[in-house]
């Protein structure tokens, strides 16, 4: 049995109805069942006169365990999810004939929220967490949740939610009426049992989510919005059609009533749920919650230390963009510079960065300078004493770093964490001089950092188990999603990332149009294109990030001589408003003709000529030929023992590259293929263009054994 629910009948004639399912109180067949079962129970009660329906532990419910979809393809819950909705959570909960309502505490996410919804009242903590977030998991609300929600916060804020997977917390829940009053966790259930006997005594109203009309807005009203509404995720995600399928659930609600729309909604979900989309979701999902897991270090159990004050070392809108995340977060921040003109010019750049944020965040001037309050510039080590973290940002200077790594080890207190932005020097050589490399590691944001929800933290053999924690710790505090990797001569994720944008100069090299190569990624599901990247990037950033990398790992290494090309005159990319696209006042990139001729400038001095096989190249093909080499440098990192898992680098690719998560990640989405394929594939390129195609061992291996390069067991051994 997988979770079931305790009923408990007070002298109030309340009866608790409790989740019990831990640790997040997911809800499965038996939880549904057993809740079907109690509801009756208390209904037959002459002790009973009114419900709560609560969970245990503080935890509402996390929603339907979603092991149920995609992943176990072909295997179909013990009784059809759409039995649930309707004759469990409609027929038997909502039109219950005792007053039913749930307290919400901790979360109540998915079909968790949807059993709340068909409650005839909710009352949560304000710090609860709701949210219909069955979007992102390929499928749409299959609770009623597409029915209940409109009715109860009307339609533009139900799509929101819906479409976005939206969590919003109590206050807010509040606000939109989604609850109907607010309690502290240890008065919930006291003020849900008295809300339940009021409603029995007609001193509150007994509502009935599923036949609430007064927040829908009138038919015409409603369709333009969920034009709108359609229009946009069309835009947004052409590739992926349940956003879409839901918007129809909802519509057919308003069109022909509630019920009718339970039993489409119900076979929507059906049918989503076997969906490839719903597979990959699933797969990044619990792949994602894979990644903190740390073989070896995991089963120490051991506790983070907190870390509350941060030193940043060194110029550059990096640190300036480190120090404006650490202090959003309200950390304390010391800032050190090598001179005071360079101090002021950070602190000046960090006061920018803040205001952009706060402003953005339309929050006040009193709240900017509170935060601005907890940076502090110097010039020396003296304030380092009580420094939990170091972050090092200077430039790529061995004996420099060296220098400071040492002056680190005198200055603060020994359980002070010390790490590198670097990404030219191994943590080994920059910790040379220091006698604590159990304490040295390397973070890496993602640029541009303050946007990228992923961060890499680089550990060497030496790195002590606490470290690695409490850098996961922080990293979560920081809101971004942590891997542990290995160091590899300073690049790892990148690694790939940089051999995709190799692959797409080098195929424009070779005859292929830039702009036909972006469309072709950004169709795939890239939300920009490889050159919109390098313009982003900017491109003197990334032609020092392909020099220290071709140095660094020469294997396979691409020298893309077009971007020294534009370079040299002067196209910087979206910084100066001219790369590979041209940027109006408002940064909004068109394609340059231009750009033609510099490429028939490159391709002269390369001597390669323009392949006419290339020149109506199709977009299948394009996209292959720059992700496939991706893939091979993924499997070389692989073997190289570098991550735990290979989907470790399916985050890796969704949360660091952009690749569309609806298709699983860069590793799961090479099993569409057969390995033999993309060997051969590769094989064949790399006699037309060079090495840089040169399929790794690892990819050879498994294609000629017709294994798949998906293998979480037989992956490389990890270095760790
Ligand atoms: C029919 C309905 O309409 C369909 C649905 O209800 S779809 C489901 C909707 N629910 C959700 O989206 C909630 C997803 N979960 C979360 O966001 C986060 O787990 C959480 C915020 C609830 C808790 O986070 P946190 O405390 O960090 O715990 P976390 O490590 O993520 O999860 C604990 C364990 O539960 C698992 N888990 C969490 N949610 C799960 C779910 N919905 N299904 C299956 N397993 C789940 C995790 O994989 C993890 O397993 P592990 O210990 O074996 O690795």
């Amino acid at each position: 049995m997988i979770g079931k629910t305790a009923v408990e009948v007070g002298g109030d004639g309340v009866a608790v109805i409790s989740i019990n399912n831990p640790p997040l109180n997911l809800l499965s067949v038996d939880v549904m069942l057993s809740l079907k079962e109690n509801i009756e129970g208390t209904l037959v009660r002459k002790d009973v006169k009114a419900i709560v329906i609560t969970g245990l532990e503080g935890k509402f419910s996390a929603g339907f365990d979603v092991t149920a979809f995609g992943v176990t393809q072909g295997k179909k819950t013990q009784r059809e999810l759409g039995f649930m909705s309707i004759k469990i959570v409609t027929d038997t909960l909502e039109a219950s004939r005792k007053p039913l309502v749930a307290a919400i505490e901790g979360m109540a996410f998915g079909g968790g929220l949807e059993l709340a919804l068909a409650c005839h009242a909710r009352i949560s903590t304000s710090t609860a967490q709701l949210g219909l977030t069955e979007l992102q998991y390929g499928i749409l609300p299959g609770f009623g949740g597409t029915q209940r929600l409109p009715r109860l916060v009307g339609l533009p804020k139900a799509l929101e939610m819906i479409l976005m997977s939206k969590r919003v917390d109590g206050e807010e829940a509040r606000s939109l009426s989604l609850v109907d009053a607010i309690a502290p966790a240890d008065k919930l259930l006291g003020v849900a049992r008295q809300w339940a006997l009021d409603i029995l005594e007609c001193r509150r109203p007994w509502v009935i989510s599923l036949y609430k009309n007064d927040k829908l807005e009138p038919l015409v009203e409603a369709r333009t919005i969920l034009k709108s509404a359609r229009l946009r995720v069309q835009k947004q995600n052409p590739n992926v059609v349940h956003p879409l399928v839901c918007i129809d659930v909802i519509e057919a609600g308003i069109v022909s009533g509630p019920r009718n729309a339970l039993w489409k909604e119900a076979e929507a979900l059906e049918e989503l749920r076997e969906s490839s989309t719903c597979r990959s979701l699933v797969h990044v999902f619990f792949a994602q919650r894979q990644l903190s897991k740390i073989p070896g270090i995991s089963e120490m159990n051991l506790q983070p230390k907190k870390i509350s004050k941060v030193a940043v070392i060194g110029g550059g809108l990096m640190s300036s963009e480190i120090a404006a995340m650490l202090l959003l977060r309200n950390y304390q921040v010391i800032l050190k510079e090598k001179d005071k003109k360079r101090l002021f010019d950070e602190i000046h750049r960090i006061r920018g960065n803040l205001q952009n944020h706060i402003m953005e965040g339309k929050e006040n001037q009193w709240k900017l300078e509170k935060t601005f309050g907890l940076l502090k510039g110097v010039l020396d080590y003296n304030e380092f004493k009580d420094v939990d973290l170091v972050i090092e940002a200077e430039s790529e200077n061995l004996f420099l770093k060296q220098e400071i790594f040492a002056n680190l080890e005198k200055y603060c207190r020994p359980h002070c964490i010390f790490t590198s932005n670097s990404s030219t020097f191994s943590l080994k050589l920059i910790g040379e001089r220091t006698k604590c490399e159990d304490r040295i590691a390397r973070i890496h944001f993602f640029c541009p950092s303050p946007v990228m929800p992923f961060m890499e933290i680089i550990r060497t053999k030496s790195t002590s188990p606490q470290v690695i924690i409490d850098l996961i710790n922080f990293g979560r505090k920081m809101r971004k999603t942590p891997i542990v990797v290995s160091d590899w001569k300073g690049f790892a994720v990148n690694s790939m990332f940089i051999t995709y944008l190799h692959a797409a100069v080098l195929l424009t090299e070779r005859g292929v149009d830039v702009y036909q190569i972006d469309e072709a990624l950004t169709s795939f599901g890239m939300p920009f294109g490889p050159f919109r990247m390098i313009d982003m990037i900017g491109l003197e950033v990334f032609a020092e990030l392909c020099k220290i990398f071709n140095e660094n790992l020469p294997d396979r290494s691409y020298k893309p001589e077009l971007i020294l090309t534009l370079q040299s005159i002067d196209r910087e990319g979206a910084n100066n408003a001219k790369g590979f696209y041209k940027y109006d006042n408002s940064s909004k990139a068109t394609p340059d003709p231009e750009i033609s001729n510099y490429l028939a400038n490159t391709r002269n001095l390369l001597d390669v000529a323009n392949d006419s096989k290339l020149k109506n190249f199709p977009d299948g093909e394009i996209v292959e030929m720059i992700l496939f080499p991706a893939i091979n440098k993924a499997c070389h990192i692989i073997s190289e023992g570098i991550v735990f898992r290979s989907s470790d680098l399916d985050v890796a690719s969704v949360l660091g590259m952009g690749f569309p998560s609806y298709r699983g990640g860069i590793i799961y989405w090479s099993d569409s293929f057969a390995s033999k394929y993309i060997y051969s594939k590769l094989e064949t390129w790399s006699k037309e263009h060079g090495d840089f195609f040169k399929p790794c061992a690892y990819v050879t291996e498994r294609a000629s054994e017709g294994m798949s390069l998906v293998n979480p067991e037989k992956q490389g051994k990890s270095q760790l």
